[in-house]
């Protein structure tokens, strides 16, 4: 049993991480949200859970690496400085950061990485994700997760191959990129399909989520399985052994 401190405790997945920590046996060493006092949580934990705001990512790392404990990052709308305070903090303490803590979606990635080293070209990628009216990033973790699936399974880097949402004359499709697609509506908790696009024939690849369980239970399970690592950063295959 551990002591676990959730950040954004007050927020969606908040509430469904604490209580999925005790419906594992875990204890909740308390909670913070905006204007709450990170450092003080820190102390207490023996391991942080972060679903709360890019903008909170700094502070919550410093807070980590000062009272030496893991953290499980699962906050999305992360930019390329937010990857590097990820991979700076990595080097004291064990850090994940995902887009998707489910187990669905992690095989999910496992197989668009597939297919599309096995797809050639001409077989275009897009990925389409549907969320709820109260989500604020786009495309979703979850979606460049994927996204960077596909781009390492045909080689290529995602940067330099996203095309992020159409609008007026785009001119035709460039072979070999990978776009994508968000709807927002609703109540939903969280869709993504990856089409594999050639001519004649179609390939798609979808995880529905049904409600914010499955990322609380795997974002409790990776924060049980980070306390026994050494300084780094890790990803949910690890943590399901997929
Ligand atoms: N990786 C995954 O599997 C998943 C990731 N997510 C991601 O998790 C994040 C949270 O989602 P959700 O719970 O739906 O969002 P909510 O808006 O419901 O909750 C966010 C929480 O974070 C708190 N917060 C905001 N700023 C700070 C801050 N500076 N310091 C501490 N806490 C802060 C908010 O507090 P306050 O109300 O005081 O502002 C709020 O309680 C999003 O980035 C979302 O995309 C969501 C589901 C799964
Ligand atoms: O904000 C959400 O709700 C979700 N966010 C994650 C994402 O951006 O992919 C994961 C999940 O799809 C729900």
């Amino acid at each position: 049993m551990s002591t676990i401190g959730i950040i954004g405790s007050a927020g969606r997945m908040g509430q469904a991480i604490a209580k999925a920590l005790a419906d594992a046996g875990e204890d909740l060493a308390g909670g913070v949200d905006q204007d709450g006092d990170v450092a003080a949580v820190a102390a207490k934990a023996d391991v942080l859970i972060d679903f709360s705001s890019p903008t909170a990512l700094e502070a919550n790392l410093d807070a980590a690496m000062a009272a030496g404990v893991p953290i499980v990052i699962g906050t999305t709308g992360l930019e390329e400085r937010h990857h590097w305070l990820i991979d700076s903090a990595a080097q004291t303490i064990p850090v994940l950061q995902t887009g998707n803590t489910s187990l669905g979606v992690t095989l999910l990635a496992h197989l668009v990485r597939e297919a599309a080293s096995r797809l050639g070209e001409d077989w275009d990628i897009e990925i389409v994700e549907t969320h709820h009216r109260m989500k604020v990033d786009a495309p979703s973790g979850t979606a460049l997760l994927l996204g960077e699936a596909a781009a390492d399974g045909r080689g290529v880097g995602l940067a330099d191959s996203a095309v992020r949402g159409r609008d007026g004359i785009t001119g035709q499709r460039e072979a070999g990129t990978i776009g994508f697609a968000a709807l927002r509506g609703g109540t939903v908790a969280g869709d993504h399909t990856v089409h594999f696009l050639a001519d004649n024939e179609r390939l798609a690849l979808s995880h529905m989520a049904e409600n914010r369980s499955i990322f609380a239970k795997g974002a409790v399970r990776a924060a049980q399985w980070l306390q026994g690592q050494k300084p780094g950063r890790y990803t949910m295959p690890e943590v399901l052994g997929l």
